[in-house]
């Protein structure tokens, strides 16, 4: 089964309301590949979803950052998948490892958190990656198989989820994965997906790579046969974006 290309912007906590707008306006600008051969999310802080929801060309959709393990209630400054569903925002990022490692959110509760959240009918962006000291000692593997066996645990469908492979080593450094490396953990992943989950879920469940993504290195990584698109950062709060989703097309021929 053919796997659309996707490109996710994360824009972290970053952005004020005059900054959001100029964003969106150059994204509603843009001449990008059709619906067909990309998909374009991009995730603003929660304070602008809906603003952002409301501007944003229909052919590019909307990612909250985070959302609550279960459903709502009293937990003081969390946001449930049921006000994501109930404000028409389609997706969510869950366990990013920002969230993994300063808000020590575990293999675990990620896990709980992405199959409570389809289990609402939000799409989730499984955010997954090792650290470099993991890297080192030659754990990557480990690493990143525990994390998707803590979400394939809980996942029954899996037609709403994107694994992104972001080697924590490569988020906000400028320090990307070499196409080679990105390939390696991607093909991997599938294989593991193959053995643990099943066939056809390996062949169609898209795996983005995440980790200084810019203009310049997206056509090399998106030639990779297992890397499916994009988690970008920092680049997609630029006009650089546009270049990374115009990466899609390297997938055509
Ligand atoms: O964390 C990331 C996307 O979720 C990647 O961030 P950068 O592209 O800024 O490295």
């Amino acid at each position: 089964m053919a796997r659309k290309f996707f490109v996710g912007g994360n824009w972290k906590c970053n952005g004020t309301t005059e900054e959001v707008k100029k964003i969106v306006t150059t994204l509603n600008e843009v001449e990008v590949p059709s619906e067909d051969v990309v998909e374009v999310v991009v995730s603003p802080p929660f304070v602008f979803l809906t603003f952002v929801n409301s501007l944003l060309r229909s052919d590019f959709h909307v990612a909250a950052q985070n959302c609550w393990v279960r459903k709502g209630g009293a937990f003081t400054g969390e946001i449930s998948a049921e006000m994501l569903v109930n404000l028409s925002i389609p997706w969510v990022i869950i366990g990013h490892s920002e969230r993994r490692a300063l808000l020590n959110e575990s293999n675990e509760f990620v896990g709980d958190k992405v199959a409570y959240a389809l289990s609402q009918g939000l799409k989730v962006i499984a955010c997954i990656g090792e650290t470099l000291e993991e890297r080192e000692s030659g754990s990557t593997m480990a690493v990143v198989a525990a994390q998707t066996k803590a979400i394939a645990g809980k996942v029954t469908n899996w037609d709403n989820v994107v694994l992104a492979y972001e080697p924590v080593w490569a988020i906000g450094t400028g320090k990307v994965a070499t196409p080679v490396q990105a390939q390696e953990v991607h093909c991997e992943l599938r294989k593991w997906l193959h053995e643990n989950v099943g066939g056809d879920i390996a062949a169609s469940t898209r795996i983005i790579y995440g980790g200084s993504v810019n203009g310049a290195n997206c056509k090399e990584l998106a030639a990779q046969p297992d890397v499916d698109g994009f988690l970008v950062g920092g680049a997609s709060l630029k006009p650089e974006f546009v270049d990374i989703i115009k990466a899609a097309t390297v997938k055509k021929n």
